[in-house]
Formats: structure tokens, sequence, C-alpha cells
């Protein structure tokens, strides 16, 4: 039977009707997958870190390729082809770039050669410039536990212990107490984020007038002292020092120009010009913030 015009436009516009439909389902569906699946580009990232990746290209000379990397890691023969398969999870998230395969005078290698970003370079520089004993503690078990009961965690009443404290029973100072292995890894981390992030601040605040007037300070929970130590290097004429838990203290370095003192915040604070307080973290919209701040006790 022949449709008349106005059917196929009918049918037509149906058809159009329900393929939009569809696409608008099929987005969804994507979107929720990018969701769900999104921490498998954390977990790729703890991958890299975990086998050296980013130091394997870092020492073949910001480059690599996939066999060039084998030879670099410990890896089982087996895996080579799954090595591929997280080099593109990392490469398409921007942690690796990578190059078109190059001829070397051998003929063309169809080898894809991955490349350093300035993401991944922030993992193989010296300390000050090298953020991974931070990602470290971030997507070690211990932390990344603490975010898969959050429906318990929401069901308590407020004020509650915090979602870590929910998951292991003590916050994170008390295991970090109690946990030798723990406490080195978080206090490593700290170190890490406060030389990386100190050192901008000290370039930024150098020139001005945030460190002018006082002769001394006290970084309050200041763990290891890697902000403090920062400070005291670019201001020499400042007496410094970190108040932290004993057995934090207990573990700082002895050889710095910065004086460690044992104590309790909530119970006294030495007396100093100014009181430093750094990493109270929140996230604001897509980004993590990270504030510091410094107040003069005059
Ligand atoms: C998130 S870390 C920050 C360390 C350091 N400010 C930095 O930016 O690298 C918090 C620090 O506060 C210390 N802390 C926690 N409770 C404390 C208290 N009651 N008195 C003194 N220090 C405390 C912890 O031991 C830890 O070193």
């Amino acid at each position: 039977m022949a449709l008349s015009k106005e059917q196929k436009l009918t049918i037509s516009e149906q058809q159009h009707t329900a393929s939009s439909e569809q696409q608008v389902a099929l987005d969804a569906e994507l979107q929720l997958w990018n969701h769900t699946f999104g921490y498998v580009k954390s977990m790729a990232l703890k991958a890299a870190l975990d086998l050296g990746i980013p130091d394997a290209i870092h020492q073949h000379g910001g480059s690599a390729t996939i066999p060039q990397i084998v030879t670099r890691i410990t890896l089982h023969p087996s895996k080579t082809p799954c090595l591929r398969r997280l080099m593109r999870v990392l490469t398409v998230t921007g942690v690796f770039g990578t190059q078109e395969p190059h001829d070397d005078g051998g003929g063309c290698d169809d080898e894809l050669v991955y490349t350093l970003t300035p993401a991944s370079r922030l993992l193989v520089g010296p300390p000050g410039q090298n953020v991974s004993p931070l990602l470290n503690v971030m997507l070690c078990p211990i932390f990344v536990s603490s975010f898969l009961d959050l429906r318990g965690w929401f069901q308590h009443e407020m004020p509650d212990p915090s979602p870590f404290k929910v998951t292991h029973g003590r916050d994170i100072w008390e295991l970090a107490a109690h946990d030798a292995g723990f406490s080195r890894l978080f206090d490593a981390g700290m170190v890490a984020d406060s030389g990386f992030i100190m050192n901008v601040v000290v370039r930024e605040c150098g020139s001005g007038t945030v460190f002018q007037g006082i002769s001394s300070l006290v970084d309050v929970g200041g763990g290891f002292g890697g902000a403090t130590q920062a400070i005291a290097k670019a201001f020499p004429h400042l007496e410094c020092s970190v108040l932290d838990l004993p057995n934090v203290v207990a573990g700082a370095p002895a050889d710095t120009a910065v004086k460690y003192v044992a104590g309790d915040m909530f119970e006294s604070v030495s007396s100093a010009d100014a009181v430093f307080l750094k990493d109270r973290r929140r996230a604001t919209g897509r980004t993590w913030r990270r504030n510091a701040c410094l107040i003069s006790t005059s």
C-alpha cells in the first residue's frame, strides 16, 4: 500500500522524535557511566605511581614507548597489552601525552611514544616540585575506603565523627599515632604538599608585606614543618617553630632552622608574633582550594 505524502511526513517526524529521545537516553546513560567509572581514573593514576611509570618515562629522557617503559618497571610480560590500555586511560585524562611513532633510522617504528605532561612532570621532580607523596596518601586504601559507606555516615546524627573515623574507628591523627607505616606515608604527603605550595606562596609573597613586621611565627599543626622550612629559608630573620602532636614531633627532622614543639593546639599554643595555620581544604566548585592563614598575635 502506497503512503501519502502526509503519512510519510508523520512517520519521519516520529522517527526523528524517537531517535532524539533515544539519544537523550543514551547520553544520560553515558553520563551515569562516566560517574560510575570515574574511580577508574584515580585507580589508573595509582597504578602508574605504584608501578613507577612516570619515573620510567622520565629516566628515559621524558618520552618512551611501551617496550622501553617495561624495561624499567616490574611487570609480568603477559600484562604488556594491559599496560597499553592503562596508558590509554592516562593519556585520555592528560596525565601523559603521546607523540606519533617515529622513524629511528631502522624503518618506521609503529610504537606510540608516551611523554610527560605538565601534570606528570609534578610526579618526577625533586622535593618541592614533586607531589606524588601526597597522591600516594590520598589514593591509599585507608583514605579511599572512608568514602565507601557515606550512606552510613549520613545516617549518624550531627555532630558525628568524620567518614574516616566511622570507617576506621579512629580519626587520622589517632590512627597515625598507632600505625607507624600510615604515619610515615601521611607525614611524607604533607611535606610534599607543603614544599610544593609554599614555594609558590613564598614567590608570590616574597616581595610583599605579608611577613614584614613579625620576628617569630608558630605553625600550628605544622607536621614535619615542610611549610615552615620554606618560610624560614625565604625569611631568615623569622624565628620559626612548629607545634604538633608528640608522635609527629618525635619523627620530625632534627637538622633544620625550625624548632619543633610537642603539644596539643587545643590546650596551648606557644607564643609568637604570628600564628600560621595551613591545610584546611574545602571543595569549591570543580577545584580544591587550599587555605592558609597568618594571624598576628600582637
Ligand atoms: C593536614 S595535616 C597538615 C600539616 C601541615 N600543616 C602541612 O600543611 O603540611 C594536620 C596536622 O595537624 C596535626 N594535629 C592534629 N591535631 C592536633 C592537635 N590537637 N594539636 C596539634 N597538632 C595537631 C596533625 O598531627 C597533622 O600534622
